[in-house]
Protein backbone atom coordinates (compact mmCIF):
# COMPACT_ATOMS: atom_id res chain seq x y z
CA UNK A 1 0.00 0.00 0.00
CA UNK A 2 1.19 3.97 -0.67
CA UNK A 3 2.31 5.63 2.13
CA UNK A 4 -0.07 8.08 2.24
CA UNK A 5 0.88 10.94 4.96
CA UNK A 6 1.20 13.56 2.56
CA UNK A 7 -1.90 13.01 1.14
CA UNK A 8 -4.17 12.87 4.02
CA UNK A 9 -2.01 15.75 5.66
CA UNK A 10 -3.35 18.18 2.77
CA UNK A 11 -7.02 16.48 2.75
CA UNK A 12 -7.07 17.16 6.30
CA UNK A 13 -5.52 20.89 5.80
CA UNK A 14 -7.97 21.60 3.36
CA UNK A 15 -10.42 20.28 5.09
CA UNK A 16 -9.52 21.60 8.64
CA UNK A 17 -12.94 22.92 9.73
CA UNK A 18 -14.12 19.44 9.71
CA UNK A 19 -11.48 17.86 11.00
CA UNK A 20 -10.44 19.92 14.32
CA UNK A 21 -11.97 17.85 17.16
CA UNK A 22 -13.07 21.00 19.20
CA UNK A 23 -14.92 23.20 15.88
CA UNK A 24 -18.43 22.97 16.18
CA UNK A 25 -20.12 22.32 13.07
CA UNK A 26 -23.35 20.95 13.94
CA UNK A 27 -25.39 19.50 10.87
CA UNK A 28 -29.05 18.73 10.67
CA UNK A 29 -30.19 15.30 8.51
CA UNK A 30 -33.76 14.05 8.61
CA UNK A 31 -33.95 16.59 11.41
CA UNK A 32 -31.36 14.80 13.59
CA UNK A 33 -28.57 17.51 15.03
CA UNK A 34 -25.31 16.29 15.47
CA UNK A 35 -23.86 18.69 18.10
CA UNK A 36 -19.87 18.72 17.35
CA UNK A 37 -18.30 18.14 21.08
CA UNK A 38 -16.05 21.32 22.50
CA UNK A 39 -14.35 20.78 25.60
CA UNK A 40 -16.30 20.46 28.49
CA UNK A 41 -14.20 22.93 30.71
CA UNK A 42 -14.52 27.15 31.24
CA UNK A 43 -11.11 27.45 32.12
CA UNK A 44 -10.30 26.10 28.50
CA UNK A 45 -12.95 29.04 26.89
CA UNK A 46 -12.26 32.81 27.71
CA UNK A 47 -15.95 34.25 27.51
CA UNK A 48 -18.04 30.96 28.41
CA UNK A 49 -21.41 31.41 29.20
CA UNK A 50 -23.02 29.04 31.38
CA UNK A 51 -27.00 28.70 32.24
CA UNK A 52 -28.06 30.43 34.93
CA UNK A 53 -31.46 28.71 35.84
CA UNK A 54 -33.50 26.10 34.79
CA UNK A 55 -33.24 25.60 30.94
CA UNK A 56 -35.59 22.94 29.71
CA UNK A 57 -34.32 21.16 26.72
CA UNK A 58 -31.66 23.44 24.68
CA UNK A 59 -28.30 24.02 26.93
CA UNK A 60 -26.06 26.78 26.63
CA UNK A 61 -23.01 24.70 24.22
CA UNK A 62 -25.62 24.49 21.41
CA UNK A 63 -25.83 27.67 20.94
CA UNK A 64 -24.42 28.11 17.56
CA UNK A 65 -23.71 32.15 17.61
CA UNK A 66 -21.76 32.29 21.28
CA UNK A 67 -18.17 31.25 20.46
CA UNK A 68 -16.77 29.05 23.24
CA UNK A 69 -19.77 28.12 24.79
CA UNK A 70 -18.72 24.86 25.43
CA UNK A 71 -18.98 24.62 29.81
CA UNK A 72 -21.47 22.14 30.45
CA UNK A 73 -23.14 23.51 33.79
CA UNK A 74 -23.89 21.24 36.41
CA UNK A 75 -27.12 19.48 35.11
CA UNK A 76 -30.25 17.36 36.74
CA UNK A 77 -32.16 15.17 34.79
CA UNK A 78 -35.42 13.81 36.36
CA UNK A 79 -37.24 11.13 34.89
CA UNK A 80 -37.76 7.30 35.01
CA UNK A 81 -33.76 5.41 34.36
CA UNK A 82 -34.00 1.77 33.78
CA UNK A 83 -31.36 -0.04 33.58
CA UNK A 84 -29.28 -3.58 34.47
CA UNK A 85 -26.95 -3.21 37.26
CA UNK A 86 -25.98 -6.76 37.28
CA UNK A 87 -26.60 -9.48 35.01
CA UNK A 88 -30.41 -10.59 34.64
CA UNK A 89 -31.27 -8.01 36.61
CA UNK A 90 -33.53 -5.00 35.22
CA UNK A 91 -33.86 -2.26 37.46
CA UNK A 92 -36.07 0.82 37.14
CA UNK A 93 -35.78 4.13 39.31
CA UNK A 94 -39.14 6.03 38.96
CA UNK A 95 -39.05 9.39 39.45
CA UNK A 96 -35.29 9.36 39.68
CA UNK A 97 -32.97 13.01 40.25
CA UNK A 98 -29.95 12.51 38.69
CA UNK A 99 -27.20 15.08 38.92
CA UNK A 100 -24.14 15.55 36.65
CA UNK A 101 -21.28 17.96 37.04
CA UNK A 102 -19.53 19.71 34.62
CA UNK A 103 -16.82 16.61 33.95
CA UNK A 104 -19.98 14.08 33.30
CA UNK A 105 -20.12 12.34 36.00
CA UNK A 106 -23.01 11.58 37.77
CA UNK A 107 -22.74 13.07 41.24
CA UNK A 108 -26.26 11.82 43.43
CA UNK A 109 -28.90 9.73 42.17
CA UNK A 110 -32.01 10.54 44.18
CA UNK A 111 -34.92 8.08 43.34
CA UNK A 112 -39.02 7.98 44.40
CA UNK A 113 -39.78 11.54 44.29
CA UNK A 114 -43.79 11.82 45.14
CA UNK A 115 -44.21 13.75 42.23
CA UNK A 116 -46.95 15.58 43.89
CA UNK A 117 -45.46 16.55 47.06
CA UNK A 118 -41.89 16.79 45.99
CA UNK A 119 -40.26 19.31 44.03
CA UNK A 120 -36.81 18.13 42.92
CA UNK A 121 -35.28 21.36 42.21
CA UNK A 122 -36.34 22.57 46.00
CA UNK A 123 -34.30 19.40 46.94
CA UNK A 124 -31.48 19.85 44.84
CA UNK A 125 -31.14 23.29 46.31
CA UNK A 126 -31.69 22.86 49.32
CA UNK A 127 -28.95 19.48 49.51
CA UNK A 128 -26.15 21.62 47.46
CA UNK A 129 -26.94 25.48 48.73
CA UNK A 130 -23.12 24.73 49.95
CA UNK A 131 -21.60 23.60 46.90
CA UNK A 132 -22.02 26.64 44.51
CA UNK A 133 -23.70 24.51 41.90
CA UNK A 134 -27.15 25.14 42.77
CA UNK A 135 -26.83 28.65 41.24
CA UNK A 136 -25.55 27.17 37.83
CA UNK A 137 -27.10 24.12 36.56
CA UNK A 138 -29.61 22.96 34.12
CA UNK A 139 -32.49 21.12 34.23
CA UNK A 140 -34.15 18.22 32.16
CA UNK A 141 -37.39 17.20 32.81
CA UNK A 142 -37.87 13.70 31.12
CA UNK A 143 -41.43 12.53 32.94
CA UNK A 144 -43.32 12.32 29.54
CA UNK A 145 -45.37 9.29 29.16
CA UNK A 146 -43.61 6.35 27.70
CA UNK A 147 -40.74 8.25 27.93
CA UNK A 148 -37.30 6.79 29.77
CA UNK A 149 -33.44 7.03 29.59
CA UNK A 150 -31.00 3.98 29.52
CA UNK A 151 -27.58 3.68 29.40
CA UNK A 152 -25.71 4.58 25.85
CA UNK A 153 -25.35 1.23 24.30
CA UNK A 154 -21.88 0.01 23.92
CA UNK A 155 -21.00 -1.51 20.38
CA UNK A 156 -17.76 -4.09 21.09
CA UNK A 157 -17.26 -4.56 17.62
CA UNK A 158 -18.02 -3.04 14.52
CA UNK A 159 -15.96 -2.48 10.90
CA UNK A 160 -16.37 1.09 10.47
CA UNK A 161 -14.67 0.51 7.09
CA UNK A 162 -17.11 -2.25 6.41
CA UNK A 163 -20.21 0.11 6.26
CA UNK A 164 -20.75 0.62 2.97
CA UNK A 165 -21.28 -3.03 2.38
CA UNK A 166 -24.30 -2.98 4.65
CA UNK A 167 -27.22 -5.44 3.41
CA UNK A 168 -24.34 -7.04 0.51
CA UNK A 169 -23.14 -11.06 0.52
CA UNK A 170 -26.01 -12.64 2.24
CA UNK A 171 -25.26 -16.47 2.66
CA UNK A 172 -21.74 -16.57 1.29
CA UNK A 173 -19.50 -17.94 4.03
CA UNK A 174 -16.86 -16.03 5.56
CA UNK A 175 -14.00 -16.78 3.82
CA UNK A 176 -15.43 -16.02 0.73
CA UNK A 177 -16.91 -13.26 1.88
CA UNK A 178 -13.49 -12.07 3.18
CA UNK A 179 -12.32 -12.48 -0.24
CA UNK A 180 -14.65 -11.51 -2.50
CA UNK A 181 -16.30 -8.74 -0.84
CA UNK A 182 -14.72 -7.13 2.51
CA UNK A 183 -10.85 -7.30 1.45
CA UNK A 184 -11.50 -6.12 -1.57
CA UNK A 185 -13.53 -2.61 -0.21
CA UNK A 186 -11.34 -2.31 2.34
CA UNK A 187 -8.64 -2.03 0.70
CA UNK A 188 -10.31 0.41 -2.20
CA UNK A 189 -10.82 2.54 1.10
CA UNK A 190 -7.86 2.91 2.77
CA UNK A 191 -6.59 4.28 -0.94
CA UNK A 192 -9.04 7.19 -1.03
CA UNK A 193 -9.40 9.23 1.46
CA UNK A 194 -12.50 11.35 -0.20
CA UNK A 195 -14.12 8.37 0.41
CA UNK A 196 -12.75 6.97 3.67
CA UNK A 197 -14.33 10.83 5.16
CA UNK A 198 -17.62 10.00 4.14
CA UNK A 199 -17.69 5.97 5.26
CA UNK A 200 -16.12 7.21 8.49
CA UNK A 201 -18.30 10.12 9.00
CA UNK A 202 -21.91 8.45 8.13
CA UNK A 203 -21.12 5.72 10.22
CA UNK A 204 -20.26 7.34 13.51
CA UNK A 205 -23.29 9.65 12.61
CA UNK A 206 -25.24 6.60 12.22
CA UNK A 207 -24.29 4.76 15.50
CA UNK A 208 -24.20 7.51 17.81
CA UNK A 209 -28.01 8.30 16.42
CA UNK A 210 -28.71 4.34 17.13
CA UNK A 211 -27.84 5.19 20.95
CA UNK A 212 -23.84 3.93 20.85
CA UNK A 213 -22.14 6.05 22.94
CA UNK A 214 -19.06 4.13 23.11
CA UNK A 215 -17.64 1.30 20.06
CA UNK A 216 -14.68 -0.60 19.74
CA UNK A 217 -14.06 -0.29 15.74
CA UNK A 218 -11.77 -1.75 13.31
CA UNK A 219 -10.95 0.52 10.59
CA UNK A 220 -8.36 -0.81 7.95
CA UNK A 221 -4.94 -1.54 7.45
CA UNK A 222 -4.41 2.08 6.46
CA UNK A 223 -2.66 4.42 9.66
CA UNK A 224 -3.28 7.45 8.33
CA UNK A 225 -7.09 7.13 7.84
CA UNK A 226 -7.42 5.48 10.74
CA UNK A 227 -5.86 8.44 12.35
CA UNK A 228 -8.51 10.61 10.49
CA UNK A 229 -11.49 8.41 12.03
CA UNK A 230 -10.45 8.92 15.55
CA UNK A 231 -10.59 12.82 14.42
CA UNK A 232 -14.40 12.21 13.52
CA UNK A 233 -15.16 10.08 16.83
CA UNK A 234 -13.84 13.43 18.36
CA UNK A 235 -15.73 15.70 16.35
CA UNK A 236 -18.82 13.75 16.82
CA UNK A 237 -18.54 13.27 20.42
CA UNK A 238 -18.64 9.18 20.69
CA UNK A 239 -16.21 7.38 22.90
CA UNK A 240 -14.04 4.62 20.58
CA UNK A 241 -11.50 2.28 20.49
CA UNK A 242 -9.39 2.55 16.96
CA UNK A 243 -8.09 -0.68 15.72
CA UNK A 244 -6.00 -0.30 12.69
CA UNK A 245 -6.30 -3.61 11.23
CA UNK A 246 -2.98 -5.46 12.04
CA UNK A 247 -2.08 -8.37 9.01
CA UNK A 248 0.95 -9.50 7.31
CA UNK A 249 -0.37 -12.56 5.50
CA UNK A 250 -3.59 -13.05 3.18
CA UNK A 251 -2.35 -15.17 0.30
CA UNK A 252 -6.50 -15.27 -0.67
CA UNK A 253 -6.23 -11.38 -1.35
CA UNK A 254 -2.16 -10.45 -1.93
CA UNK A 255 -2.64 -6.94 -2.10
CA UNK A 256 -4.34 -6.44 1.18
CA UNK A 257 -1.59 -6.85 3.79
CA UNK A 258 1.57 -5.13 4.97
CA UNK A 259 4.52 -5.81 5.91
CA UNK A 260 5.44 -6.64 10.26
CA UNK A 261 7.33 -3.36 10.21
CA UNK A 262 5.36 -1.16 8.59
CA UNK A 263 2.53 -2.60 10.84
CA UNK A 264 4.41 -1.85 13.97
CA UNK A 265 5.30 1.63 12.53
CA UNK A 266 1.86 2.03 12.35
CA UNK A 267 0.45 1.47 15.52
CA UNK A 268 3.30 3.24 16.96
CA UNK A 269 2.25 6.28 15.16
CA UNK A 270 -1.36 6.01 15.93
CA UNK A 271 -0.67 5.35 19.52
CA UNK A 272 1.04 9.20 19.56
CA UNK A 273 -1.64 10.59 17.43
CA UNK A 274 -4.09 9.68 19.70
CA UNK A 275 -2.36 10.90 22.82
CA UNK A 276 -1.97 13.90 20.77
CA UNK A 277 -5.59 14.43 19.66
CA UNK A 278 -7.41 13.85 23.13
CA UNK A 279 -8.05 16.51 24.83
CA UNK A 280 -5.62 17.15 28.37
CA UNK A 281 -8.88 16.08 30.39
CA UNK A 282 -10.14 13.24 29.52
CA UNK A 283 -9.60 10.44 27.39
CA UNK A 284 -12.57 9.72 24.79
CA UNK A 285 -10.52 8.34 22.26
CA UNK A 286 -7.92 4.81 22.60
CA UNK A 287 -5.98 2.67 20.37
CA UNK A 288 -6.38 -0.67 20.25
CA UNK A 289 -4.41 -3.77 19.32
CA UNK A 290 -6.16 -5.52 16.86
CA UNK A 291 -4.87 -8.27 14.88
CA UNK A 292 -7.54 -9.17 12.20
CA UNK A 293 -7.44 -13.00 13.17
CA UNK A 294 -5.14 -15.39 12.84
CA UNK A 295 -5.44 -16.55 9.68
CA UNK A 296 -4.14 -13.74 8.73
CA UNK A 297 -1.36 -12.76 10.94
CA UNK A 298 2.06 -14.47 11.09
CA UNK A 299 3.38 -16.17 14.66
CA UNK A 300 6.02 -13.20 14.65
CA UNK A 301 2.76 -10.64 13.83
CA UNK A 302 0.96 -11.89 16.84
CA UNK A 303 3.85 -11.89 19.45
CA UNK A 304 4.81 -8.55 18.86
CA UNK A 305 1.12 -7.09 18.98
CA UNK A 306 1.10 -9.11 22.47
CA UNK A 307 4.39 -7.29 23.33
CA UNK A 308 3.08 -4.31 22.47
CA UNK A 309 -0.23 -4.24 24.00
CA UNK A 310 1.74 -5.86 27.41
CA UNK A 311 4.06 -2.72 27.26
CA UNK A 312 1.53 0.13 26.70
CA UNK A 313 -1.32 -1.09 28.84
CA UNK A 314 -3.50 -1.26 25.80
CA UNK A 315 -6.65 -3.19 24.74
CA UNK A 316 -6.85 -5.69 22.08
CA UNK A 317 -9.63 -6.84 19.77
CA UNK A 318 -9.77 -10.10 17.45
CA UNK A 319 -12.06 -12.96 15.75
CA UNK A 320 -12.04 -16.11 17.15
CA UNK A 321 -13.98 -19.31 16.55
CA UNK A 322 -16.93 -17.79 13.99
CA UNK A 323 -16.65 -20.06 11.18
CA UNK A 324 -16.11 -23.88 10.83
CA UNK A 325 -14.02 -23.54 7.75
CA UNK A 326 -12.17 -21.19 9.75
CA UNK A 327 -11.52 -23.07 12.63
CA UNK A 328 -10.12 -25.92 10.43
CA UNK A 329 -7.65 -23.36 8.72
CA UNK A 330 -6.45 -22.01 11.69
CA UNK A 331 -5.40 -26.00 13.27
CA UNK A 332 -3.83 -26.23 9.62
CA UNK A 333 -1.91 -22.90 9.80
CA UNK A 334 -0.78 -23.66 13.50
CA UNK A 335 -0.84 -27.13 13.52
CA UNK A 336 1.21 -27.09 17.02
CA UNK A 337 -1.58 -25.31 18.80
CA UNK A 338 -3.62 -27.87 20.02
CA UNK A 339 -6.93 -25.16 19.33
CA UNK A 340 -7.90 -21.68 18.24
CA UNK A 341 -7.48 -20.07 21.47
CA UNK A 342 -3.97 -21.21 22.22
CA UNK A 343 -2.67 -19.22 19.43
CA UNK A 344 -3.50 -16.30 20.63
CA UNK A 345 -2.92 -17.42 24.25
CA UNK A 346 0.73 -18.15 23.42
CA UNK A 347 0.98 -14.66 22.04
CA UNK A 348 0.19 -13.14 25.11
CA UNK A 349 -3.01 -11.72 23.50
CA UNK A 350 -5.70 -13.11 26.09
CA UNK A 351 -6.60 -10.77 28.37
CA UNK A 352 -8.61 -9.02 30.45
CA UNK A 353 -8.55 -6.32 28.42
CA UNK A 354 -9.67 -8.52 25.31
CA UNK A 355 -12.61 -8.86 23.43
CA UNK A 356 -12.68 -12.06 21.36
CA UNK A 357 -15.81 -11.35 18.76
CA UNK A 358 -17.89 -14.55 17.45
CA UNK A 359 -16.91 -17.64 19.68
CA UNK A 360 -19.16 -19.59 18.10
CA UNK A 361 -17.55 -23.19 17.99
CA UNK A 362 -15.37 -22.82 20.83
CA UNK A 363 -14.00 -26.03 22.52
CA UNK A 364 -14.73 -26.25 26.62
CA UNK A 365 -11.20 -25.96 26.72
CA UNK A 366 -11.31 -22.64 24.90
CA UNK A 367 -13.86 -21.80 27.08
CA UNK A 368 -12.18 -22.32 30.10
CA UNK A 369 -8.89 -20.60 29.20
CA UNK A 370 -11.02 -17.54 28.18
CA UNK A 371 -12.66 -17.61 31.33
CA UNK A 372 -9.52 -17.93 32.81
CA UNK A 373 -7.65 -15.36 31.33
CA UNK A 374 -10.72 -12.92 31.82
CA UNK A 375 -11.07 -12.01 28.36
CA UNK A 376 -15.22 -10.64 27.11
CA UNK A 377 -16.60 -12.07 24.26
CA UNK A 378 -18.65 -10.13 21.68
CA UNK A 379 -21.68 -11.83 20.54
CA UNK A 380 -22.44 -10.53 17.17
CA UNK A 381 -25.88 -12.83 16.39
CA UNK A 382 -27.21 -10.65 13.18
CA UNK A 383 -23.65 -11.52 11.60
CA UNK A 384 -23.75 -15.06 12.64
CA UNK A 385 -27.53 -15.50 10.97
CA UNK A 386 -26.20 -13.02 7.74
CA UNK A 387 -23.33 -15.01 6.45
CA UNK A 388 -24.77 -18.42 8.13
CA UNK A 389 -21.87 -18.61 10.61
CA UNK A 390 -23.47 -20.49 13.50
CA UNK A 391 -25.35 -20.07 16.46
CA UNK A 392 -23.23 -19.48 20.06
CA UNK A 393 -24.52 -20.58 23.20
CA UNK A 394 -24.77 -17.45 24.84
CA UNK A 395 -26.41 -18.41 27.83
CA UNK A 396 -24.17 -20.91 28.69
CA UNK A 397 -21.38 -18.56 28.27
CA UNK A 398 -22.92 -15.85 30.68
CA UNK A 399 -24.51 -18.35 33.40
CA UNK A 400 -22.67 -21.72 33.73
CA UNK A 401 -19.03 -20.66 32.22
CA UNK A 402 -19.02 -16.94 34.01
CA UNK A 403 -17.79 -15.31 30.82
CA UNK A 404 -18.54 -11.43 30.11
CA UNK A 405 -20.49 -11.14 27.22
CA UNK A 406 -21.32 -7.88 25.13
CA UNK A 407 -23.04 -7.39 22.15
CA UNK A 408 -21.15 -6.39 18.48
CA UNK A 409 -23.10 -5.32 15.07
CA UNK A 410 -20.31 -6.81 13.23
CA UNK A 411 -21.05 -4.17 10.34
CA UNK A 412 -20.86 -5.32 7.41
CA UNK A 413 -21.18 -9.35 9.08
CA UNK A 414 -23.71 -7.69 10.44
CA UNK A 415 -26.56 -5.76 8.62
CA UNK A 416 -27.71 -4.05 11.93
CA UNK A 417 -25.61 -0.77 12.77
CA UNK A 418 -28.07 -0.52 16.17
CA UNK A 419 -27.33 -2.05 19.12
CA UNK A 420 -30.94 -2.28 19.79
CA UNK A 421 -31.62 -4.52 16.77
CA UNK A 422 -28.46 -6.72 17.90
CA UNK A 423 -30.06 -7.32 21.48
CA UNK A 424 -33.21 -8.32 19.59
CA UNK A 425 -31.26 -10.70 17.28
CA UNK A 426 -29.26 -12.03 20.46
CA UNK A 427 -32.96 -12.98 21.85
CA UNK A 428 -34.32 -14.49 18.71
CA UNK A 429 -31.10 -16.70 18.21
CA UNK A 430 -31.34 -17.94 21.32
CA UNK A 431 -34.59 -19.43 20.71
CA UNK A 432 -33.63 -20.61 17.73
CA UNK A 433 -31.35 -22.64 19.82
CA UNK A 434 -34.17 -23.51 22.14
CA UNK A 435 -36.32 -24.93 19.38
CA UNK A 436 -33.73 -27.95 18.92
CA UNK A 437 -34.17 -29.63 21.82
CA UNK A 438 -37.19 -31.73 22.18
CA UNK A 439 -40.38 -30.54 23.49
CA UNK A 440 -39.57 -33.06 26.46
CA UNK A 441 -36.57 -30.95 27.50
CA UNK A 442 -38.04 -28.24 29.12
CA UNK A 443 -35.49 -27.09 30.98
CA UNK A 444 -32.87 -27.06 28.51
CA UNK A 445 -34.99 -25.17 26.21
CA UNK A 446 -34.79 -22.25 29.13
CA UNK A 447 -31.49 -22.98 29.67
CA UNK A 448 -30.26 -21.26 26.26
CA UNK A 449 -32.61 -18.59 25.85
CA UNK A 450 -31.83 -14.90 26.82
CA UNK A 451 -33.99 -12.72 28.48
CA UNK A 452 -34.68 -9.36 27.65
CA UNK A 453 -32.52 -8.18 30.59
CA UNK A 454 -30.01 -10.35 29.50
CA UNK A 455 -29.77 -8.54 26.27
CA UNK A 456 -29.69 -5.07 28.07
CA UNK A 457 -27.28 -6.05 30.18
CA UNK A 458 -24.93 -7.50 27.35
CA UNK A 459 -25.53 -4.20 24.92
CA UNK A 460 -24.85 -2.04 28.73
CA UNK A 461 -22.52 -2.86 31.24
CA UNK A 462 -21.80 -6.10 29.89
CA UNK A 463 -20.02 -3.93 26.53
CA UNK A 464 -18.62 -1.39 29.34
CA UNK A 465 -17.22 -4.32 30.88
CA UNK A 466 -15.53 -5.46 27.89
CA UNK A 467 -13.82 -2.48 26.88
CA UNK A 468 -12.32 -1.98 30.47
CA UNK A 469 -14.74 0.45 31.50
CA UNK A 470 -17.21 -1.50 33.70
CA UNK A 471 -16.81 0.73 36.46
CA UNK A 472 -16.75 4.01 34.42
CA UNK A 473 -19.88 3.23 32.08
CA UNK A 474 -22.74 0.80 31.55
CA UNK A 475 -24.85 1.72 34.27
CA UNK A 476 -26.63 4.31 36.41
CA UNK A 477 -23.99 4.79 40.01
CA UNK A 478 -22.70 7.79 41.37
CA UNK A 479 -18.80 8.03 40.20
CA UNK A 480 -19.89 6.86 36.37
CA UNK A 481 -19.79 8.94 33.54
CA UNK A 482 -23.57 10.11 32.02
CA UNK A 483 -23.31 8.15 28.73
CA UNK A 484 -27.34 7.79 27.75
CA UNK A 485 -29.79 7.97 25.56
CA UNK A 486 -33.46 9.45 25.95
CA UNK A 487 -36.44 6.40 24.44
CA UNK A 488 -39.54 7.92 23.20
CA UNK A 489 -41.49 4.83 22.70
CA UNK A 490 -44.60 6.69 21.09
CA UNK A 491 -42.72 7.17 17.53
CA UNK A 492 -41.32 5.74 14.70
CA UNK A 493 -42.64 2.05 14.44
CA UNK A 494 -44.65 1.92 17.45
CA UNK A 495 -48.16 3.47 18.14
CA UNK A 496 -48.93 3.48 22.21
CA UNK A 497 -52.08 3.98 22.99
CA UNK A 498 -52.81 6.31 26.26
CA UNK A 499 -54.54 3.18 28.47
CA UNK A 500 -51.50 1.72 28.49
CA UNK A 501 -48.90 4.06 30.94
CA UNK A 502 -50.63 1.17 32.99
CA UNK A 503 -48.56 -1.38 31.33
CA UNK A 504 -45.63 -3.18 33.64
CA UNK A 505 -42.22 -1.31 32.60
CA UNK A 506 -40.98 -5.01 31.63
CA UNK A 507 -43.74 -4.79 28.61
CA UNK A 508 -42.86 -1.53 27.78
CA UNK A 509 -39.27 -2.38 27.41
CA UNK A 510 -39.96 -5.21 25.39
CA UNK A 511 -41.63 -3.42 23.21
CA UNK A 512 -39.01 -1.21 22.85
CA UNK A 513 -36.33 -4.05 22.41
CA UNK A 514 -39.48 -5.84 19.34
CA UNK A 515 -40.48 -3.20 17.68
CA UNK A 516 -38.58 0.16 18.13
CA UNK A 517 -35.54 1.53 15.93
CA UNK A 518 -33.20 4.37 16.13
CA UNK A 519 -36.19 6.69 15.55
CA UNK A 520 -36.96 6.04 19.04
CA UNK A 521 -33.96 7.09 20.20
CA UNK A 522 -34.49 10.87 20.72
CA UNK A 523 -31.45 12.45 23.09
CA UNK A 524 -28.11 10.96 23.08
CA UNK A 525 -25.13 11.78 25.74
CA UNK A 526 -21.92 11.15 25.62
CA UNK A 527 -19.52 12.03 28.90
CA UNK A 528 -22.61 14.11 30.53
CA UNK A 529 -22.65 16.05 26.78
CA UNK A 530 -25.68 15.73 24.56
CA UNK A 531 -24.68 14.50 21.11
CA UNK A 532 -27.68 13.93 19.82
CA UNK A 533 -31.13 15.76 19.34
CA UNK A 534 -33.91 14.85 17.11
CA UNK A 535 -36.94 16.39 16.45
N1 LIG B 1 -17.23 -11.15 10.54
C1 LIG B 1 -15.95 -10.98 10.23
N2 LIG B 1 -15.09 -11.96 10.53
C2 LIG B 1 -13.80 -11.79 10.22
N3 LIG B 1 -12.75 -12.59 10.41
C3 LIG B 1 -11.68 -11.94 9.93
N4 LIG B 1 -12.01 -10.75 9.42
C4 LIG B 1 -13.33 -10.63 9.59
C5 LIG B 1 -14.26 -9.60 9.27
O1 LIG B 1 -13.93 -8.56 8.71
N5 LIG B 1 -15.56 -9.85 9.61
ZN1 LIG C 1 -15.77 -8.73 12.63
Amino acid sequence: MNNQSDDVAAFIESHSQEYLPRTPPSDNENGCKYLARTSNHQHQCAGTKSVNMTSVGVPSYMDKDVKCTTAIPYTLYYGTFIHTPELGKLEVLNNTLIGVNSEGYIDFIQSDFNEDDDDPIYFFRNTYKNSGSWKHFQFYDLRDTFQFVVPGFVDTHIHASQYPNVGVGLNIQLLDWLTKITFPSENALGENMSMTHQVYSKIIKKTLSCGTTCASYFTTIDQPSTTLFANLLLQYGQRGFVGKVCMDHNPVYPDYEEDIDSCMDGMKTLIDDLERLNPSDEILVKPIVTPRFALSCTDKLLSDLGKLSKERNLNIQTHISENVKEVEQVKQQFPNDKNYALVYDRHQLLTEKTILAHGVYLEQEEIDLIKQRKCSLSHCPASNTFISSGEAPIKKYLYEDDINVSLGTDVSGGFEQSILGVLKQSILVSHHLSMKFEPKDDDKKENVKLSVADGLYMATLGGAKAVGYGQMLGSFAVGKKFDAQLIDLDRGNIDMFSWQHTLPWKDLIAKWVFSGDDRNCIKVWCNGRLVILKN
